[in-house]
C-alpha cells in the first residue's frame, strides 16, 4: 500500500486527477474494453472532478469509453433532489464531460425493492468485468463509501443504516439540520471496493488524521473500514499534511523517502507509475549503489 503525502487538498486533488488521467490513457479503453471507474461523493473528490472536467475540455482525455459506478446513494431522496448523489455527480462531473449516459451507474435509492437493487448493482459490475480503479474518500470515522464502523470487511452492496457521526458530518449538506439527513443509504460493500483491481483513497484534513493513523499504523480493523486497503494488492492513499498529524514522524518520513527516490529517478507526479515503479525496482535490481529502497 502506497501513501502519497501532498502539502494541501488542492495538490492532493491534482495528483489524484492526473493519476486517473494517466491510468485511463495507459489503459486505452474501447467500446469493447471500457475503463471501469468507481467514484465517491462528498467534498474530497470535488476538486478532482474539476480537474478531470478541465482535462476533458482540453481534450487531454475522453470519457467516451469510461464506465462509472458510484459508491453509494441515500435511500428515499428523489434522483433530482439537490442533495442526492445523482445530483451531486451530474453537477460536479457527468454533465461537463463526454461520458455516455448509459455508462453511468448510480444506485437507485428509491427502488421499490432495495435488496434487489443492490443485487442488480453487483451484477452490473460483474457484467463489465469488475472495476479497474475505485476512487474513494472516507468519513472522519474511517468509513469508506457508507460502510460504517463494524461493517463486515467482506460486505457487498446493501442497505446500511447511517451512523450518527455520519449523519452529523453530512448535515452540512442539508442546511445543518440532522433531521433532514436520510438515515439509510445504499452502499457498495467493503468487499465490493476491495475487488477493484486498484483502489485510491483521498484523505485530507486534520479531522481525518485519527482515521489515517488507524489505517496505516494499526492495521486492518472493521471499526475503521478503510483499513481493509492494507490487504489490497494495488492500493494507494493520497493525503495532505494535516491528515498525517496523528502519524509517527518516522512513518511520514518513510513514505516521503519512497517518493523522494521516485522524484529523483523519474520526476515528481510522474503518473506512469506502473512503468516507473518497475523501472525503480529494476534500478534496485541493477544494484544501483545510491538506492537501496524497495518500493512496496
Ligand atoms: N458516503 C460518503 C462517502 O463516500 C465519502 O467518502 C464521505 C466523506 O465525505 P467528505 O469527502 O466530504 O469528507 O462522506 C460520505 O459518507
Amino acid at each position: 500500500m502506497r501513501l502519497i503525502i501532498r502539502q494541501d487538498p488542492e495538490s492532493v486533488a491534482y495528483y489524484t486527477a492526473n493519476y486517473i488521467k494517466q491510468r485511463i490513457l495507459e489503459f486505452n479503453p474501447t467500446a469493447e474494453r471500457p475503463f471501469v471507474l468507481g467514484l465517491p461523493t462528498g467534498s474530497s473528490p470535488i476538486t478532482v472532478y474539476r480537474h478531470l472536467v478541465e482535462f476533458n475540455r482540453k481534450k487531454e482525455i475522453s470519457f467516451q469509453h469510461v464506465v462509472t459506478f458510484n459508491m453509494d446513494e441515500y435511500v428515499g431522496l428523489p434522483r433530482d433532489h439537490p442533495e442526492s448523489y445523482h445530483s451531486f455527480m451530474f453537477n460536479h462531473l457527468f454533465k461537463h464531460i463526454d461520458i455516455n449516459p448509459k455508462n453511468i451507474h448510480i444506485l437507485n435509492g428509491c427502488a421499490e425493492e432495495l435488496d434487489k437493487e443492490c443485487t442488480r448493482y453487483e451484477e452490473e459490475i460483474k457484467k463489465v468485468g469488475g472495476i479497474e480503479l475505485f476512487l474513494g474518500g472516507i468519513g472522519p470515522d474511517g468509513h469508506i463509501a457508507f460502510n460504517e464502523p463494524g461493517s463486515s470487511m467482506n460486505s457487498r452492496t446493501r442497505v446500511k443504516t447511517l451512523a450518527y457521526e455520519t449523519v452529523l458530518a453530512n448535515a452540512r449538506f442539508f442546511g445543518g439540520d440532522v433531521n433532514k439527513v436520510p438515515k439509510l443509504a445504499l452502499t457498495v460493500g467493503v468487499g465490493t471496493v476491495m475487488d477493484a483491481r486498484e483502489v485510491i483513497v483521498i484523505i485530507t484534513g486534520a479531522h481525518k488524521a485519527i482515521a489515517l493513523n488507524k489505517c496505516i499504523e494499526e492495521g486492518v480493523n472493521h471499526m475503521w473500514t478503510v483499513s481493509a486497503i492494507q490487504m489490497h494488492p494495488s492500493a494507494m492513499i493520497v493525503c495532505d499534511e494535516d491528515a498525517t498529524l496523528e502519524l509517527h514522524v518516522k512513518t511520514v518520513r518513510y513514505f516521503k523517502s519512497i517518493e523522494q527516490v521516485q522524484e529523483q529517478l523519474i520526476g515528481r507526479d510522474n503518473i506512469g507509475l506502473k512503468g516507473s515503479i518497475s523501472s525503480l525496482s529494476k534500478m534496485n535490481q541493477d544494484n544501483n549503489p545510491h538506492y537501496n529502497y524497495s518500493i512496496q
